[in-house]
């Protein structure tokens, strides 16, 4: 916690990215957590409907950028740099430990048999295939559909709806399905639990006690399903490749549970959430932009095949929305941009990151988006929208940055 991190900033100083001194075993924690109750109190309720997000929920980035230019910023326990607007760094300076729901994941150290190198052969947007995965012909928005077309009829035409919760479990179910197969109820109550216990990590108190029963739950339920599986019939899904990657490994009885365990942890936290809060505020700006919501509706196909996949990810802070590198209007919803590709959009096309960068880039940035792909094309094909006056913008951070309020829309049937 000392040294290594210690070691890192020397390296950076080095190079000119300077960030303010952090505090001994604390880092720079006091002085975020002051800056962001400063500026939640300057900016009560409501924001202004932009994407300029980053002075609201990284206000220390702002203020360390002016003060530093150039700016890292070290906070300990979740070890965190951050750089920004560095032209040259294209390499990763940026290590960022994904939080680790309280034992160490052997993905942190290598990619592992579960991912392979970079180069393997396998096709992550296969998995939402029917004709590769069985068991994800169940994967439909169907019910969502209809369940929002019951609720428009019965409120006489158009419905006030929170529509996050309609998110999140779609794409739980969506996880579910790919990780467990048909093992998939299990994996609900796995997920279930796993929600619990990212839940219980924001309350650091009371949690320990519960964390532990949760985690030792947890590790039962998996080693449970994993024993069915190995009884059972193969399938082609993501437990059967944790399985079948962990016996390539010369790991012992505990080791190897343990890594079944963990990367069953890993793909609930890195798919569940991510998609959810994606897809959430692609409906909050197609509600409050009705050209685009006709726009995708008209040209679905063209729309879903070549263009949009670039849009759909604008709200990166930050580098991805700094005037210097996207130009004057950065902050404004302006989808066309990416007309010719990043490198049309942009100054420097490789600040645009939406999954990472390099070895650790997003294992499921294929199959987060055929999975958002289809759900917005389902949404927008059957209903439109606009933003219900319930609608408070307040973009907040929590693992992802995340509407504070959630998202209501007045929703019609088409
Ligand atoms: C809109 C949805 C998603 C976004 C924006 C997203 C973004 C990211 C980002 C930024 C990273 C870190 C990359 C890095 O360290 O450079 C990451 C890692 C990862 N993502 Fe995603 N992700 C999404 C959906 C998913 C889904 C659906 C899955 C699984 C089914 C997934 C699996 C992973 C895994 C396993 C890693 C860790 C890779 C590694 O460290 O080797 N992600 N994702």
């Amino acid at each position: 916690l000392i040294l290594k991190p210690e070691r890192l900033r020397s390296k950076l100083r080095k190079q000119g990215i300077r960030g303010p001194p952090p505090s001994f075993l604390l880092g720079n924690i006091n002085d975020m957590k002051k800056m962001k109750s400063t500026a939640s109190k300057t900016q009560p309720g409501e924001q202004a409907l932009t994407h300029n997000c980053s002075s609201a929920v990284f206000p220390f980035l702002d203020l360390w950028r002016k003060q530093y230019g150039f700016t890292f910023m070290f906070s300990l326990g979740n070890i965190q740099i951050l750089h920004m607007n560095h032209p040259d760094v294209v390499k990763e300076i940026s290590i960022c430990t994904s939080l680790d729901l309280g034992k160490p994941s052997y993905q942190h150290k290598e990619r592992g048999p579960l991912l392979g190198p970079w180069d393997s052969d396998f096709n992550w947007s296969n998995i939402g295939s029917p004709k590769e995965n069985p068991c994800s012909r169940t994967i439909h928005g169907k019910g969502q559909v209809n369940s929002w077309t019951n609720l428009i009829e019965s409120e006489g035409g158009v419905a006030d709806v929170h529509v996050d919760e309609y998110m999140r479990s779609f794409s739980e179910d969506v996880i579910s399905r790919a990780c467990f197969g048909s093992n998939y109820s299990k994996g609900e109550e796995i997920f279930s639990k796993l929600n619990e216990l990212q839940e219980l990590l924001h309350l650091p108190t009371k949690s320990k006690r519960e964390t532990w029963r949760l985690e030792k739950e947890l590790h039962s339920l998996i080693m449970k399903v994993v024993k069915e599986r190995k009884e059972g019939a193969s399938e082609n899904d993501l437990l059967q490749m944790i399985i079948e990657g962990a016996a390539n490994t010369d790991f012992g009885q505990d080791e190897t549970d343990r890594f079944i365990v963990d990367n069953c942890k890993n793909i609930y936290l890195a798919g569940y959430e991510t998609t959810a809060v994606c897809a959430t505020w692609t409906l909050m700006l197609l509600a409050s932009n009705p050209e685009w919501q006709q726009f995708v509706l008209k040209s679905l196909k063209f729309v879903l095949t070549r263009c949009l996949t670039q849009t759909w990810f604008t709200l990166m802070v930050a580098l991805q929305q700094d005037p210097d590198i996207w130009g004057p209007d950065a902050n404004i919803f302006k989808p066309e941009r990416f007309a010719n590709g990043v490198s049309g959009a942009c100054k420097l096309p490789y600040v645009y990151m939406p999954f990472g960068v390099g070895p650790r880039i997003c294992a499921g940035q294929h199959f987060a988006m055929a999975e958002l792909k289809i759900l917005l094309a389902l949404i927008v094909s059957n209903f439109s929208f606009s933003l219900s006056p319930k609608y408070r913008h307040s973009p907040a951070m929590r693992l992802l940055i995340e509407p504070e309020h959630g998202v209501n829309l007045l929703i019609k049937k088409l």
